[in-house]
């Protein structure tokens, strides 16, 4: 198969997911009734309009506060496509009834959305006004459009980026680059800004776990930046960006953030292009001009009594200067906006976000893009194409990303770009091999079964286990294993939401956690140190999750600790990118198939293994799990470091 033609399957891949994306939302969504729609986080009901502003291009700008269901959780989030509706028009779905926008503030009961119309229509004075959520097809354009682009190319700077990243074309590097070691950075954090360095095309660092990745990438952008004017800087999630923007201005490099953080935090809305603009010496200039504006197009709408030829004429004249103005501020926004990006040093956006209106025709020298391993392909494509040299950062062996249509994902949609690079150049990677999260043991079994064994324990937690917590212990058991095989704790099957649990195994976790507090107590009042012990329990399966947070609401001393957050229970995914001191895993399944479901999913373990610092207990049913050899192995890696417990053990105390 040609590039171009696995290319072209990727497209066949995207459409399939878009379509099933979308079947899934009209199912969600805009058959159910509002009621519905809130429970599920995807409406607000009913809701007010507190302003409305005019923004770039004359769009209404309005801000929504919502009534009902103060606090309600929801999936609201910047960025994303919504649509306000009124209840006296309610053939839901109807577009002449729907106001379209896009979110670009949300605090908790808030939010701001910039429309596509220049004045607001006039049902949206009529009955009870909501928003809901729409379908984003934005994305989804801009991933296609970014595909074709990639794959009808020939001859240019994105075709050879093209071959090499497919594996077509051999990656080229500077020979003989002198290399001024960075002292922050330990050895092969050095190596991988060496190699970003000397890379023509393409470089990736791969980090696992607790490697330092993000403080290596932030290092390798001020290198950069040493001999290249401007850069781009992305990941796929609004929170992954956050993060670098945040650590990238901290040294002192001018940044501006494109699209709105979703957390409100002034040290990120002073990185916006937003606020950026506002602080520029001609806005005033621009502000003005827009109020004016909207003043003259309010009088040209004033009630008249008498409606002759004259007023008619004034009521054109007055729009007609309304209009001029406002084409006049937008040539102001835009020349500002062209200033500020002509001297920033480093933007940073989501994928998708590389396309927004305002930088969508810049290119760059380097694009870093973080988090690159949860990325879908065709999302990385977008920045790729405006790039002349790409940073991919990541680790393959965690989290890919979420697919939807399973047909797409059984045809390959979640091998991503970073995994096909690094499997077919592996030349243009370097792995971070020191970690400083885990003790060593909890490192061990992860590390030889993705790492090559090349992981290494930083010396500050090489022996760093819970002892430190508890001055009659000189040992605090950094791994353990209890096994239930042989206790007759099955898992309980819930039909309607495919879901399983083990209420048995659950007790068992919280009776261990509670003798495990009496040894080494959470609060740091009470254990001698400085920080608090930070606690998190992971299931696969959310009925078990469902059951574990029921149970630990009725133990006074653990509900303690979930209000202050000291103790966390949730899926792998919600852990993503965290860490611990004490992480447990529930592993549910005991059944005498052999069955072991999504727990076959070994990437999911390890980033759920990985979280712990300085304890990792898991408690599962050794006769289900060693059906498989990854578990098979674990059970013996358990053993031969002496971590391996019955469940006898704890029951009979
Ligand atoms: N060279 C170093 N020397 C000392 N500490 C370091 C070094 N590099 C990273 N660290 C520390 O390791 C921790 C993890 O670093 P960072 O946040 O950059 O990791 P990451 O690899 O992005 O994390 P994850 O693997 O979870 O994605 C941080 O506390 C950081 O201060």
């Amino acid at each position: 198969m040609t590039v171009q033609e696995e290319l072209s399957q990727v497209q066949v891949l995207l459409k399939m997911e878009q379509q099933e994306d979308l079947e899934q939302y009209k199912l969600k969504s805009a058959k159910s009734p509002i009621a519905e729609r809130k429970k599920m986080g995807l409406c607000w009901y009913p809701i007010t309009i507190t302003k409305t502003e005019i923004g770039f291009g004359g769009k209404t700008v309005v801000e929504i506060e919502r009534q009902g269901g103060r606090d309600q959780l929801h999936l609201f989030q910047t960025g994303k496509a919504a649509s306000i509706f009124t209840n006296s028009h309610n053939d839901q779905g109807h577009n002449n009834f729907q106001l379209n926008g896009v979110i670009m503030t949300l605090k908790r009961n808030k939010l701001t959305l910039a429309t596509n119309k220049e004045d607001l229509p006039d049902w949206i004075y009529e009955g009870k006004l909501g928003i809901d959520l729409t379908f984003d097809e934005m994305s989804y354009k801009e991933m296609e459009f970014a595909l074709k682009k990639t794959i009808e190319t020939e001859g240019t700077k994105l075709a050879h980026l093209r071959d090499v990243l497919y594996g077509a074309q051999p990656a080229s590097f500077k020979a003989n680059l002198p290399f001024r070691p960075i002292p922050q950075l330990n050895d092969s954090q050095n190596e991988a800004v060496k190699n970003i360095e000397a890379a023509k095309d393409v470089a990736i660092i791969h980090g696992p776990p607790g490697t330092g990745k993000t403080t290596t990438l932030v290092q390798a952008v001020l290198r950069t930046l040493e001999t290249e004017k401007r850069l781009l800087v992305c990941a796929p999630s609004n929170t992954a960006v956050d993060l670098l923007t945040e650590k990238i201005a901290e040294q002192g490099v001018n940044v501006i953030r494109i699209g709105h953080p979703s957390r409100v935090s002034e040290m990120l809305l002073q990185h916006t292009l937003d606020a950026q603009i506002m602080n520029h010496r001609d806005y005033k200039h621009l502000k003005l001009l827009r109020r004016n504006a909207e003043e003259y197009k309010g009088m040209a709408f004033q009630h008249k009594r008498k409606f002759g030829w004259e007023e008619r004429e004034q009521r054109r004249l007055l729009k007609e200067e309304s209009k001029m103005m406002l084409q006049e501020a937008d040539e102001i926004e835009r020349y500002i906006t062209d200033d500020l990006l002509s001297r920033v040093q480093v933007i940073t956006c989501t994928l998708v976000g590389s396309a927004n209106r305002v930088i969508r025709h810049l290119t760059y020298d380097t694009v870093f893009i973080d988090e690159a391993a949860q990325a879908l392909e065709p999302g990385c494509w977008i920045p790729v194409t405006r790039a002349s040299r790409v940073v991919l950062a990541g680790d393959h062996f965690q989290l890919p990303p979420t697919v939807k249509s399973e047909k797409a994902e059984r045809l390959g949609l979640s091998k991503t770009l970073f995994e096909k690079c690094i499997a077919r150049q592996p030349d243009v990677a370097v792995m971070l091999k020191t970690q400083y999260r885990m003790h060593h043991q909890i490192m061990n079994f992860s590390n030889r079964q993705f790492y090559g064994g090349e992981l290494q324990a930083h010396e500050s937690v090489h022996f760093s286990d819970l002892h430190h917590f508890n001055p009659a212990f000189t040992e605090g058991f950094a791994v353990e294993y209890v096994d239930t095989a042989g206790c007759g704790y099955n898992e309980q099957a819930f039909s309607e939401t495919s879901s399983v649990a083990n209420p048995e195994e659950a007790d068992l976790l919280i009776k261990h956690l509670q003798i495990l507090l009496e040894q080494f107590p959470a609060n740091e009042a009470e254990n001698g140190m400085e920080n608090p012990l930070k606690i998190g329990i992971i299931s696969p399966y959310r009925a078990q999750i469902n059951y574990l947070k029921d149970e630990i609401e009725q133990i006074l001393q653990l509900q303690e600790l979930v209000t202050k957050k000291l103790l966390s229970i949730g899926t792998v995914d919600s852990f993503q990118g965290q860490e611990r001191d004490i992480i447990y895993i529930s592993m549910v399944r005991s059944n005498d198939r052999g069955e072991i479901g999504f727990l076959a999913d070994i990437r999911r373990m390890n980033v759920g293994m990985t979280r712990a610092r300085k304890k990792l207990v898991i408690i599962g049913d050794s006769a289900t799990l060693t059906y498989d050899p990854f578990y098979k192995e674990f059970v013996e890696y358990t053993e031969d470091i002496g971590a391996y417990k019955s469940a006898w053990e704890f029951i009979s105390e």
